[in-house]
């Protein structure tokens, strides 16, 4: 550890190479901390090798899918030509892009100075971490240094009678070796990962069934958006299977047969299909870590329990990313990360603000949000007018032949102050950004109102929208 005042070197070891530790190790790099970051995968982490990447990159061409079919609307004459992806082809490109964007990560971390040890490492001390080499059964160091950041992240849950084997049933980090586009796939939970692929998986022509716990799919999520996303399903001819949940998943000869429970399976006891895609949830890579031990409280649910700069219940340890429960998302990651390096190396820190962060769901409409929520609208939680458009009466919209989707902005009651937003659109997590710049600063539904936007704009109707809510004083 440094002792000395004037020549002080922050040592900081990461448990974690994800956007909650690599984007740390950046920060405090260029703040001139020494950083090791310990990562038993690869670089860039879960987002970059198996979750985000992987997923946004299979959506991109279910999403050049969904715009060859709707060129024929637009006048476009394909002939005969039906467009196939060729799934064997499309997954070199996903994990040939991961594999760049890892080593992408690497090389920036190493051209800062950052040290990278290939391990798995092992809290054994508020100020030690313990490496032990994949394989290897002894640990090869002990890394002694001034504060740890863990940013172990989260692995997708299992149900013990669903066990993935990678062929038929799978978890979301074993699909990129399928050769064919699925015949049938059946998608087990309809949380944002569902979605997300049940309707990649619609869009690059597979049957596809979605076993729905609740009522509608992504709950939490705004039901407006949620039920024009089971809309847009419903009229692609997928199946949603509500009310239901998954109680085993199994081989048949030559597919997968679901077994459900719940109000769903009086009438749908059984789905069979060609492949299965569990998405229920995740659980944060916390065990067998030595936190507990060293005295780091974890939740109930085995996440590490931190405040709003990252701490844990132990001063010389942080934690960052989805190992601490708060929103699960990469920025959110990244942020805590950050968070924790400038409150480690004293520079200014504001803590984590959840009601600024934007969101989207990749499916197809995009889902994308800012701030407060209808529901907390609703609850009475705040004061707030919502003006709701649809995207339908917007020229940009029709030339391009969209006509499902619309923008929700909400506005402080009787000030007109920006509070939150959605939009449901194609490409919608670009379109967000103007709502999100709002809420974060404070803007005034006039502000928005009086900025200009390109005519014909999809933009425009979220500058409608702001006008619709001018508060005449
Ligand atoms: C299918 C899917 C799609 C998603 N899409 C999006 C999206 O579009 N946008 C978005 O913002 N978020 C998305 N998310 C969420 C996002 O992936 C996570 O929020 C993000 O990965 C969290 O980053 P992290 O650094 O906490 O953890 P991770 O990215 O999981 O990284 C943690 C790293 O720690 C390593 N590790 C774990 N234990 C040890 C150990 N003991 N020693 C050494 N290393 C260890 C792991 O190998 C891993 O590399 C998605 C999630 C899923 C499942
Ligand atoms: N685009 C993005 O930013 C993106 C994409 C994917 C995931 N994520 C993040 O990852 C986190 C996790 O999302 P998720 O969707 O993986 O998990 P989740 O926990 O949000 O959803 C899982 C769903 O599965 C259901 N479920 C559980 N067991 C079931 C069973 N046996 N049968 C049927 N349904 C069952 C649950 O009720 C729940 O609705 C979220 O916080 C999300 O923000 C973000």
């Amino acid at each position: 550890m440094s002792t000395s005042e004037s020549t002080y070197t922050p040592t900081l070891t990461i448990i974690g190479g994800g956007p909650g530790g690599y984007e740390a190790a950046l920060v405090a790099a260029k703040l001139g901390a020494q950083v090791t970051v310990v990562e038993r995968k690869g670089m860039g982490g879960a987002a970059v090798l198996t979750d985000v990447v992987p997923s946004k990159t299979l959506i991109a061409t279910a999403d050049s899918m969904r715009r060859v079919q709707r060129a024929a609307q637009l006048g476009v004459d394909l002939g005969d030509v039906e467009p196939r992806a060729r799934m064997s082809e499309v997954d070199h490109r996903i994990l040939q892009i991961a594999g760049e964007q890892s080593r992408d990560i690497e090389a920036d971390l190493e051209r800062r100075g950052v040290r990278i040890v290939r391990g798995r490492g092992r809290v054994v001390g508020p100020h030690q971490v313990q490496v032990t080499p994949e394989g290897a059964e002894e640990p090869s160091e002990t890394l002694t240094c001034d504060a740890i950041l863990v940013s172990v992240g989260a692995s997708p849950r299992e149900l013990p009678t669903a066990k993935p084997d990678g062929e038929r049933i799978f978890n979301w980090t074993q699909l990129y070796a399928l050769e064919d586009i699925p015949e049938h796939m059946i998608v087990v939970g309809s949380g944002v990962t569902g979605a997300e692929f049940a309707s990649a998986y619609d869009l690059l022509g597979a049957q596809v069934s979605l076993v729905s716990s609740r009522e509608h799919v992504l709950p939490g999520e705004d039901q407006d958006a949620a039920q024009l996303l089971e809309h847009v399903f419903a009229s692609n001819g997928v199946n949603v299977v509500s009310k239901s949940r998954a109680e085993a998943v199994e081989r048949t000869a030559d597919g997968v047969r679901v077994t459900l429970s719940g109000e769903g399976a009086a009438q749908t006891p059984t789905l069979e299909g060609s492949h299965c895609l569990l998405a229920v949830g995740g659980v944060p890579n916390t065990e067998d870590l030595g936190l507990e031990e060293v005295g780091v409280r974890l939740t109930d649910s085995g996440h590490v329990a931190v405040d709003g700069v990252s701490r844990t219940s132990v001063p010389s340890i942080y934690a960052a990313g989805d190992c601490t429960g708060e929103l699960a998302l990469a920025s959110v990651a990244a942020m805590q990360g950050r968070i924790a390096v400038a409150h480690l190396m004293g520079d200014a820190v504001k803590p984590l603000r959840k009601h600024l962060v934007a969101s989207n769901i990749f499916t197809s409409p995009e889902i994308a949000t800012v701030g407060v929520t209808q529901a907390q609208v609703d609850a009475g939680e705040c004061q707030a007018d919502v003006v709701k458009l649809e995207f339908a009466t917007n020229p940009r919209a029709k030339m391009q032949g969209i006509s499902e989707g619309f923008v929700k902005v909400f506005a402080r009651k009787g000030s007109g102050t920006v509070l939150g937003g959605v939009v449901v659109a194609p490409r919608a997590s670009e379109l967000i950004w103007s709502l999100a710049l709002a809420v974060t600063h404070k803007l005034h539904v006039d502000d928005l109102a009086d900025t200009f936007t390109v005519y014909p704009s999809m933009s425009g109707s979220l500058a409608e929208a702001a006008r619709r809510l001018h508060v005449r004083l």
